[in-house]
C-alpha cells in the first residue's frame, strides 16, 4: 500500500437509480498536496467527496483512505474531516460556542486556545461572539473550516469552499489550506472558480459525466500541446503587431483590444512560438508589460475535455 497517498481509488462506481454519478473512477491523491476537483454541473464531484467523507458507500470498486480500506460503514474515516453542502452549524450559538460544542461532541472539551487560534486563522476573531444565525455564506464557510482545523485533519475534504468568500475571506482560506498541505495534510476541494484552483492546487482531476478525463499536475495542462490565446500588452503596440505577424507559429487573433487603458494584441500560439515572440520583442527594445492567457489553461482544458462528454449526454 502506497503510504504517500491520502486517497487511492480504483474503479469506483456509484449510481442513483439509472443515473451513473461515478463511473469506474480511478484517483490518487497525494498527502501534502492541494488537489482540485473540477467538472460541469452534475459531473459527480459532490458524490465523490461524499464517499471520501464516509457519507455514502461506493457500489463497487476499491477505496483506500489514509492507507485504510474503506468498507460499507457510513462514518468519516479516521483523520478525515470536511463538508459537502455547506458546514453543519448551530445557528442559535455564537461562532465560538459552535466550535466549543463541536470539540465537546468529539470528546475533546473546549480548548479555548485552539478555538481562538482557529477563529483567528480564518479571520473570524471579531465576530467570534456573534450568533451564527446572522452570518453570511462566506462567514459560515470560514467557520466550517475553523471547525475542521480543530480536528487536526490528515485529509481535508471541501465542496466548493470558495462559495460566498470576499477577497479577505479567500486570502484566509487559501492561507489555511496551503499551510495544512505544507504540514502534510492531503486537501481535496471542488470549485467552479478556475482562478482559485490555479492559485491553490498543484494537481487537478477533471470529471465529466462521472468519468475522470484528466488527473495530474496542473502544469501538465498548461504545457500541453494545445494552442491558447494570449493577451499581450507592450510599450509599442504597432511594433509588437509587426513582430507578431513576422514570428513563425504566431496567429494574430485581435489586432487592437482596449486593455487597462492601453492597446493590447491577442495572439494564438503554442508556448515555444510565444517564447520566440518575446525574444523578438526584447531584441527590438519593445517592453513586455503583460502576457497572460485570455482564458486560463485550466478553463481551456476543462472546456476541451468535457465538451465531448456533455454533447453525448
Ligand atoms: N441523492 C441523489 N439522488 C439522485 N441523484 C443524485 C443524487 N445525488 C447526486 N445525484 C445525481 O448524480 C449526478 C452527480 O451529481 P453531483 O452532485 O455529484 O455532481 P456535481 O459535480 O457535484 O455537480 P455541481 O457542480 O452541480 O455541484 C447528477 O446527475 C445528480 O443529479
Amino acid at each position: 500500500m502506497d503510504t504517500h497517498l491520502a486517497v487511492r481509488a480504483r474503479g469506483i462506481t456509484r449510481c442513483f437509480g439509472d443515473v451513473v454519478a461515478l463511473d469506474a473512477v480511478d484517483l490518487d491523491l497525494a498527502r501534502g498536496q492541494v488537489h482540485g476537483l473540477v467538472g460541469p454541473n452534475g459531473a459527480g464531484k459532490t458524490t465523490l467527496l461524499g464517499l471520501l467523507l464516509g457519507l455514502a458507500a461506493a457500489d463497487s470498486g476499491e477505496l483506500d483512505i489514509l492507507g485504510v480500506r474503506v468498507g460499507r460503514a457510513l462514518a468519516a474515516p479516521d483523520g478525515v474531516t470536511g463538508f459537502v453542502d455547506g458546514p453543519g452549524l448551530y445557528p442559535s450559538l455564537t461562532a465560538r460556542q459552535n466550535l466549543a460544542a463541536l470539540a465537546a461532541l468529539r470528546g475533546r472539551g473546549p480548548a479555548a486556545t485552539g478555538i481562538d487560534a482557529a477563529l483567528a486563522e480564518v479571520g473570524l476573531t471579531e465576530v467570534a461572539d456573534d450568533r451564527v444565525r446572522g452570518f453570511s455564506l462566506g462567514m459560515r464557510q470560514r467557520l466550517g473550516l475553523a471547525a475542521a482545523l480543530l480536528t487536526g485533519p490528515r485529509l481535508l475534504v471541501l465542496d466548493e469552499p470558495a462559495n460566498g468568500l470576499d477577497p479577505a475571506g479567500k486570502r484566509h482560506v487559501h492561507g489555511v489550506l496551503t499551510r495544512l498541505a505544507a504540514e502534510g495534510t492531503g486537501v481535496v476541494l471542488s470549485s467552479h472558480r478556475m482562478d482559485d484552483l490555479e492559485e491553490l492546487c498543484s494537481e487537478v482531476t477533471i470529471l465529466a459525466t462521472g468519468r475522470v478525463v484528466f488527473s495530474g499536475p496542473l502544469g501538465e495542462l498548461a504545457a500541453g500541446n494545445r494552442e491558447l490565446d494570449y493577451r499581450l500588452l507592450t510599450s509599442d503596440p504597432r511594433a509588437a503587431l509587426g513582430l507578431a505577424d513576422g514570428t513563425a507559429g504566431i496567429q494574430v487573433v485581435e489586432r487592437a483590444v482596449a486593455w487597462r487603458g492601453a492597446e493590447a494584441l491577442v495572439v494564438r500560439a503554442l508556448v515555444p512560438a510565444l517564447d520566440a515572440l518575446v525574444a523578438n520583442l526584447v531584441r527590438d527594445g519593445v517592453a513586455v508589460r503583460e502576457l497572460a492567457p485570455v482564458v486560463s489553461p485550466l478553463e481551456a482544458a476543462l472546456l476541451a475535455l468535457t465538451e465531448p462528454q456533455e454533447a453525448a449526454r
